[in-house]
């Protein structure tokens, strides 16, 4: 595997990266072009945009689901640009959207961690669910969400409500604190409170685990609360790239209006509605 060189305070390094897909009738769609980026260790990134602007494109290229056509991406270090996505799990986890997709619905809990954490080791099986040491380590994680689900081990994940199980998953995502964590639009499919109480539940694992989190949102308050910079994306690439200090010195309305100069349109209404 090849090891690349990159700045030791860096956890995430994407350089060029494209992706194109091609349509039925052959016609070519750009989805993501020469894209780059570097994340200091331990900021939380969120990612706002057109609708298609190749957000979950990029996601996919980073946690392996899909293979950019070219470019590189490098965590801690590592080239990890064409590694199979089982291969990326110490790396690099994401939690997506909907609740049914992080868990495997008729394991419990505890059978959940116990094949995460065989992932880590990259040999999948459930033997480890006998394992106190796999017990120990759940609770440990879940005591991490301050939500009481300390006694929900031996349920089955499709029994937990949507926000238990979005928890739960943050949980098993932190798992041996991984460089980045990508939060695919985490919270969209939850009623408004557990939302809230994920949100917060997601600033705490992530800043407990020390993790890079690149947090995909439809949710403009969401981003300019809990994230330490902003990219807008517009057609596959980053229009605006805000630190902490510009996301604070100015308002939603401004912000929206820069983006609509650069991208030459709105952001989605379901992205002002929650900051109006
Ligand atoms: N596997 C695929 N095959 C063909 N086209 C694809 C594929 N995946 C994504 N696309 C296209 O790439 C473009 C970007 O899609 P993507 O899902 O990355 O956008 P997005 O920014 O996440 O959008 P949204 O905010 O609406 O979820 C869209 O035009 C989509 O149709």
């Amino acid at each position: 595997m090849l090891q690349a060189s990159s700045n030791s305070a860096t956890d995430l390094q994407i350089t060029r990266l494209s992706k194109q897909f091609r349509g039925l009738g052959k016609e070519v769609n750009k989805v993501i072009s020469d894209f780059s980026l570097t994340i200091e260790k331990g900021t939380t990134v969120a990612v706002v945009g057109s609708n298609g602007a190749g957000k979950s494109t990029l996601l996919n290229m980073i946690s392996g689901t899909v293979l950019p056509d070219s470019g590189q991406i490098i965590v801690r270090g590592r080239d990890i640009t064409f590694l199979p996505s089982w291969k990326r799990v110490p790396l690099v986890r994401r939690v997506r959207q909907n609740p049914q997709d992080n868990m495997i619905s008729s394991l419990t809990v505890e059978e959940n961690f116990a094949l995460a954490l065989s992932g880590t080791r990259q040999k999948y099986r459930l033997t480890p669910a006998r394992n106190r040491a796999v017990r120990d380590i759940a609770v440990h994680q879940i005591e991490m969400l301050g939500m009481g689900l300390e006694n929900r081990l031996h349920v089955t994940s499709e029994s937990l409500s949507g926000g238990q199980r979005q928890a739960i998953a943050l949980a098993i995502a932190a798992l041996g604190s991984p460089a980045v964590m990508l939060l695919d639009e985490h919270t969209a499919a939850l009623d408004p409170n557990s939302a809230q109480r994920i949100k917060e539940v997601t600033e705490r694992i992530v800043k407990e685990s020390g993790t890079t989190a690149l947090m995909v949102t439809h949710d403009m308050a969401h981003a300019l609360k809990h994230a330490d910079r902003l990219l807008m994306l517009h057609a596959g690439t980053i229009v605006m790239d805000l630190d902490k200090g510009e996301m604070q010195r100015q308002t939603v309305h401004q912000i929206s209006a820069q983006f609509a100069a650069h991208a030459g349109e709105s952001l989605p209404d379901e992205t002002m509605l929650s900051a109006s």
